[in-house]
């Protein structure tokens, strides 16, 4: 049995939560907004972004840090992605270098466009910068609740990221390792802009061939852009790649398909982000990803066009034709 402290009790760090809690171990759920964590006390629920669950006894529920990590082996990060920072600057006084750190979250932070990983090493200093474990696949939230079979990948150094293979490996719930943490986390950001895609092809009414154009060619972008950072190409194939793109740009669950597809309807984003409770990482991520393939002159056709229509707020049929009628290339290139 181990200690895990969970920052960030949204519906992804509360699933994991309870995963761990079931796992037998005893887990300190960490949440930011007081009367959130006033409240999850009090019902022993999250009522919030997982109505229905009881929250088992050795789940404690705080608002509060000090030492908070005291007796902790682990310590989980399910934050936003612009958000970790804060987070993290919460906590780093208390590291210790036998405590394993695992992001959860997907995106890259745009004032830095920093993978998340770099955010938490350069709060930390550098220090135990070995013990950073980013774990990333296929998972929503709502089906991992329900125990339905999931896989996901833990990525580091390798006995750190077996030891969070082993943590949260379950009969419903299997983990993979790898020590890519660059292309895992890479796939697990982007993918969420490549669904805000797929989420304009629903709302537009086009067909599956469209959504199968858009999976691939995005799949594509994923690559070029991943190997300009010397991500391992076989990653992409794998469930931090492909495995999440299909999910997230699929799924009735999906945050960023929904903001994708309120757009193919014609909504306007600052809208659709109002009436959302929840975060859908991809939209910043578009911001942060075509700075960088700007600066790095990475081709980027999807990516340039969402950017043009979050930010610039340009049409989206006309951006549709345009992507059509580009010049004429071989597929892979
Ligand atoms: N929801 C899901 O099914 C999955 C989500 N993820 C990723 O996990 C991350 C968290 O996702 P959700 O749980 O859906 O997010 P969420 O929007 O529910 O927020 C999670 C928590 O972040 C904390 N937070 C918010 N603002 C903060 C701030 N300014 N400073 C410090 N903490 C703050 C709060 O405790 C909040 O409950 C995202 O990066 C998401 O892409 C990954 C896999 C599945
Ligand atoms: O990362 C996820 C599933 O693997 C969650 O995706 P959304 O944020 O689009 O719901």
């Amino acid at each position: 049995m181990s200690k895990i402290v969970v920052m960030g009790a949204g519906s992804w760090g509360t699933a994991l939560a309870l995963l761990l809690a079931e796992n037998g171990n005893e887990v300190v759920l960490w949440e930011f907004f007081e009367e959130r964590a006033k409240e999850m006390q009090k019902t022993r629920r999250n009522n919030y972004y997982l109505g229905g669950i009881d929250l088992p006894d050795n789940i404690t529920i705080t608002n509060k840090i000090e030492n908070i990590l005291d007796g902790a082996e682990y310590l989980l990060f399910s934050i936003p992605s612009q958000n970790l920072r804060n987070a993290i600057q919460l906590v780093s006084s208390q590291l210790t270098e036998d405590i394993i750190i695992i992001n959860t979250g997907k995106g890259i932070e745009v004032s830095t466009k920093l993978r998340l990983s770099e955010v938490i090493k350069e709060e930390i200093l550098g220090k135990y910068h070995k013990n950073i474990v980013a774990l990333s696949g296929p998972t929503h939230a709502e089906e991992v609740v329900k125990k339905l079979p999931t896989t996901i990948v833990a990525a580091g150094e390798e006995e750190k990221a077996q030891k969070v293979q082993e943590l949260f490996s379950n009969n419903y719930f299997r983990v993979y390792y790898s020590t890519d943490i660059t292309g895992v986390e890479l796939g697990g950001a982007l993918k969420n802009c490549i669904a805000i895609a797929a989420g304009i092809v629903d709302g537009l009414g086009y067909g599956d061939n469209t959504k199968a154009a858009v999976i691939t060619r995005g799949l594509a972008e994923i690559s070029r852009f991943s190997k300009n950072f010397n991500a391992f190409e076989k990653t992409f194939s794998g469930l931090a790649g492909m495995g999440d793109l299909i999910v997230t740009c699929t799924s009735q669950h999906s945050r960023n398909r929904y903001v994708g597809e309120e757009l193919g309807k014609g909504k306007k984003i600052d809208d659709i982000l109002n009436g959302m409770n929840m975060v859908a990482e991809g939209v910043p991520t578009i911001k942060a990803v075509h700075e960088i393939s700007k600066d790095k002159n990475i081709d980027m056709p999807i990516i340039e066009s969402l950017y043009r229509i979050i930010y610039e707020n340009e049409n989206i049929l006309k951006i549709a034709k345009v992507l059509m009628e580009r010049d004429l290339k071989e597929e892979f290139y």
